[in-house]
């Protein structure tokens, strides 16, 4: 078996993922189960003391079946997007030894081990506050490191891609572009970072949560009828998103918070329209999330200069202060 030292053995890694919140959006994918985008996007990732998922990741000869456990409630693993990120994980994994509680786990030791995963969300899950994109992050990044992948951040990405699209922006801090990539097996639809977290460090990130109901369309199913009827969402994808991925990643670079402001602000409210030209039309915003955009709008027409941003996504709006 796998360990020289019995079956008593057990090996847990522990990590914590925070969430990131777009301001180039995605939405809408070219490929379902490979999850390939239409177009690139780009975040922020939050620090790790606001929204995020602690995740602890076990092995042992004495766990019998892949079990996880999320928010204290035993969930299925059955799911192709687990399994798919399981299955790149365990054929990537390496030899791992611990002299001191003398285990050695050889490479193909890994294909029978099985795994039992306990995550924690410090916020509400499937409540459109991007759960699956920490989550997903978390867990792909934990079993990375127990099962000793060598493969950096961008190549661990590409995996926690297949578990939720926007997971994979979550495995950099700071800012993280998604590259869509045009391969059919998604090799190269990667994150990559764009700028740490200290890059611009007095960019203040309020989250108003203006729902607390449960979202009646996931993301999932949300895009996938966006892209079978939404006309705007190919002008948006074609058109609109390459020019201003490229401004976006000028604004950061140069910390131009009035570019950034109006490109993430057109850019959410572009996310929404797309939605509204969907067949059934989505409604992610309610009266709070237009009442907090209007105020938005107001402040900065009456400061003359963009102070402050707004990102919407569901339920939840995001506002952006510099704080120069
Ligand atoms: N900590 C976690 N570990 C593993 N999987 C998780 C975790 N948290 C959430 N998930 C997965 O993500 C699913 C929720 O994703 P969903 O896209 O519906 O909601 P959301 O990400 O909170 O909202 P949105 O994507 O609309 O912002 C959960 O049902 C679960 O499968
Ligand atoms: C509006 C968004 O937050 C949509 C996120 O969608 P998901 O990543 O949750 O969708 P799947 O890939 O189907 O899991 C925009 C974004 O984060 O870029």
């Amino acid at each position: 078996m796998a360990a020289e030292s019995g079956d008593k053995w057990i090996l847990t890694v522990t990590a914590q993922t925070p969430t990131n919140i777009a301001v180039i959006k995605y939405w809408g994918k070219r490929h379902e189960e490979l999850i390939l985008p239409i177009n690139d996007s780009i975040s922020v990732t939050l620090d790790p003391d606001h929204l995020c998922t602690t995740t602890s990741v076990a092995v042992s000869p004495a766990f019998t079946h892949d079990r996880m456990w999320l928010n204290g409630k035993e969930v299925s693993l059955s799911g192709d997007r687990f399994q798919n990120c399981l299955r790149e994980l365990r054929s990537r994994a390496s030899d791992v030894e611990d002299e001191k509680k003398g285990i050695k786990i050889s490479k193909k030791d890994w294909e029978k081990l099985r795994l039992h995963i306990v995550s924690f969300n410090n916020f509400p899950t499937a409540a459109g506050l991007a759960s699956s994109a920490a989550g997903l992050a978390c867990l792909v990044f934990s079993l990375a490191n127990l099962m000793n992948v060598k493969e950096d951040h961008s190549k661990l990405s590409a995996i926690a891609r297949q578990g939720s699209g926007s997971a994979c922006r979550s495995l950099f801090g700071g800012f993280a572009k998604w590259i869509m990539g045009k391969e059919e097996n998604g090799s190269d639809s990667i994150a990559v970072q764009l700028a740490d977290e200290k890059h611009w460090d007095d960019l203040v990130i309020i989250i108003a949560v203006v729902s607390s109901r449960q979202k009646e369309t996931s993301s999932t199913s949300g895009m996938r009828d966006t892209v079978e009827t939404s006309m705007l969402l190919q002008h948006r994808a074609k058109e609109v998103v390459p020019k201003r991925v490229k401004q976006m990643e000028e604004a950061i670079e140069k910390r131009d918070f009035p570019s950034f402001a109006r490109l993430a602000c057109a850019d959410s409210n572009q996310f929404h329209a797309v939605c509204l030209d969907t067949l059934p039309p989505i409604f992610y915003m309610n009266d709070t999330s237009h009442k907090i955009i209007s105020c938005v709008e107001k402040w900065n027409r009456h400061e003359g200069t963009p102070q402050v941003l707004f990102s919407s996504f569901v339920f939840a709006t995001v506002l952006f202060k510099s704080i120069i």
